[in-house]
């Protein structure tokens, strides 16, 4: 990975500078060599960070870090026993603190960038690949952060989170400091709201691409849910700008407190970024942005609102509007996101989605039915994950087989369990008048063949579910599995 130009070294005095204390042991002018999460982290120099968990109490863990080395400890309630040689500093919320004592350690490197941060239920990943793609193909260096991968220029950095802890988020934005990255596109995930990930950054710019019911496990109610998307536009600064999708029944709430400079967009009314619909085909989409005519590679509706966002963005950051929309005219997906595969001869359209939760696989299918021509058939290949909700198992099969001609239910990731059994789950939901509609077959390289051989030329294949993954995992192990790969090599096998 690219390295950071020195190691970061700082009195504990200087990293408070945006910390309310509300008590302190023992001396702010220490050095701090390293920051951590994890007791087990905890080493000579260390601060360690005590958070309140879903799982764990941070707080147990002290005497831990302090066991290891740990010289400072940042927390919001003091053990019973104090070390001498630690200083312990108490705060209201030990989360907020680190996003803030995080940012200062690496040197503000939010604030060496132009950072855009994305916020929303779905288009996260597709807006921020699209503004790094779009940034490098401009001629800029541009670092992302996405669910899928982070980037430093074009250097690859695997992602475990959609938005990483705020040590983890700043370490990598220092890093595209160090390899003179200008800019920065990342998701803002509403757990990361909620949990500071993203507090102590200083973004020069806000996205919002819509809300539906998601992750309601983890906020409890959507009021919670809309005010963690909102607390990201809250903390924008005046100099940042916040631009909202206008057609989205909670896209102006986000503003309604922000500082930032307000933009909208919108393909039904008056909004800084107009769109329209021309053409909306499985070749494309063809809009007018602005006044201006525009055939893209991307497909679906969806993205004609991920393009007006982006192209606001750009020029929001001062990119010149028509060479922004050259650029994007040449674009295509996220990996894994409605990523069309076509056969080299019979011209089956295959299509890639991550759809793995009931409301994505109805949007991907829904969309498919708004593009496809009446004598192309839809077959869908579609599984669920094990060891993951169960609920959505029935619900995905029955949409599976309602919304298209044809289906394979097959395999995601089994993980540890029974994949027949998740699969008889699967079977429970399909409505009796469509049972003739699918085949069972749970190999999901064979389903995919299957599918494949059902095909006519021009038939369109959705295999939904795995998205951008490039591996199967059953009982612990993961195998190399790659769905766009697996399409290929049926279309070769079947001479599509
Ligand atoms: C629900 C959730 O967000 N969990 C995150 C949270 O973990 P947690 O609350 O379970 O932590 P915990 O196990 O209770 O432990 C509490 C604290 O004690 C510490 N600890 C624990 C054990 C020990 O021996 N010593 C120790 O110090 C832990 O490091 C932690 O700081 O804090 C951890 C450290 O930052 C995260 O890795 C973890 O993400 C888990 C893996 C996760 O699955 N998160 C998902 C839900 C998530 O964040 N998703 C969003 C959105 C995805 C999307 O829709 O795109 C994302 O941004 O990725
Ligand atoms: N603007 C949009 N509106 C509705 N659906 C979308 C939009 N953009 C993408 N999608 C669809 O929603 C799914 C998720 O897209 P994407 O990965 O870009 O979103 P995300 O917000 O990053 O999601 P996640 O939280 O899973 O990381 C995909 O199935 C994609 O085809
Ligand atoms: N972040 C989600 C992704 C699910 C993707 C699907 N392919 C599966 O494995 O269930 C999860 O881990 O539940
Ligand atoms: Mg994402």
């Amino acid at each position: 990975m690219t390295p950071l130009t020195s190691t970061p070294q700082h009195q504990l005095r200087d990293l408070l500078t945006d910390v309310n204390v509300l008590e302190q042991h023992g001396s702010a002018d220490v050095l701090v060599a390293n920051l951590t999460l994890d007791s087990r982290q905890a080493a000579a120099g260390t601060a360690f960070f005590a958070l309140r968990g879903v799982q764990a109490d941070g707080h147990q863990f002290i005497g831990k870090a302090v066991d290891l080395g740990a010289g400072v400890v940042v927390c919001e309630e003091l053990p019973a026993e104090l070390s001498e040689q630690v200083t312990y500093v108490r705060v209201a919320d030990s989360a907020e603190a680190m996003g803030h004592m995080a940012a200062a350690f690496y040197g503000h490197p939010s604030k060496q960038l132009k950072l855009v941060g994305v916020t929303g239920t779905n288009g996260k990943t597709t807006v921020a690949t699209l503004m790094h793609k779009l940034f490098t193909a401009r001629g800029y260096k541009a670092g992302m952060l996405s669910t899928v991968q982070n980037q430093i220029g074009e250097e690859v950095i695997p992602a475990t989170h959609t938005t990483p802890d705020a040590i983890r988020l700043n370490e990598l934005l220092a890093r595209m400091v160090a390899a003179r990255c200008t800019h920065a596109f990342m998701e803002v995930s509403s757990h990361s709201v909620v949990q500071h990930r993203v507090t102590g950054l200083h973004f020069a710019g806000g996205i919002f691409t819509n809300l539906t019911h998601d992750h309601l496990d983890y906020h409890g109610t959507f009021d919670n849910y809309i005010k963690a998307k909102k607390g990201f536009f809250d903390m924008l600064p005046a100099s940042a700008f916040a631009l909202t999708n206008a057609d989205d029944k909670r896209g102006m709430v986000m503003l309604q407190n922000t500082r930032a400079s307000k933009a909208t967009y919108s393909m039904r009314s008056l909004a800084t970024v107009r769109g329209r619909l021309i053409e909306n085909s499985v070749e494309g989409l063809q809009l007018e942005v602005d006044g201006h005519e525009v055939q893209f590679r991307l497909i679906g509706v969806f993205n004609a609102y991920n393009l007006l966002a982006v192209y606001g963005a750009a020029t929001l950051l001062g990119e010149e509007p028509e060479e922004v929309l050259t650029v994007l005219s040449g674009l295509t997906s996220a990996p894994g996101r409605f990523e069309p595969i076509v056969s080299p001869r019979k011209r089956v359209v295959g299509i890639v989605d991550y759809a793995h939760t009931p409301d994505a696989l109805e949007n991907v299918l829904t969309t498919i039915a708004e593009i496809r021509r009446p004598d192309q058939q839809v077959i869908t290949v579609v599984g669920c994950g094990g060891n993951r909700d169960a609920a959505k198992r029935p619900v995905m099969a029955e949409l599976a087989c309602r919304l298209s001609d044809r289906a394979v239910l097959t395999s995601d990731n089994p993980r540890f369990e029974d994949p027949n059994e998740i699969l008889k789950q699967m079977q429970a939901g399909v409505r009796p008048t469509d049972a003739g509609k699918y085949l069972t077959v749970p190999d999901r390289r064979e389903a995919i063949k299957t599918a494949c051989a059902i095909a006519r030329p021009n038939d369109i294949v959705l295999v939904a579910g795995k998205g951008h993954e490039i591996y199967q995992e059953i009982q612990g192990q993961r195998t190399a599995f790659d769905d766009r790969e697996v399409l290929r090599e049926a279309y070769e096998l079947l001479s599509l």
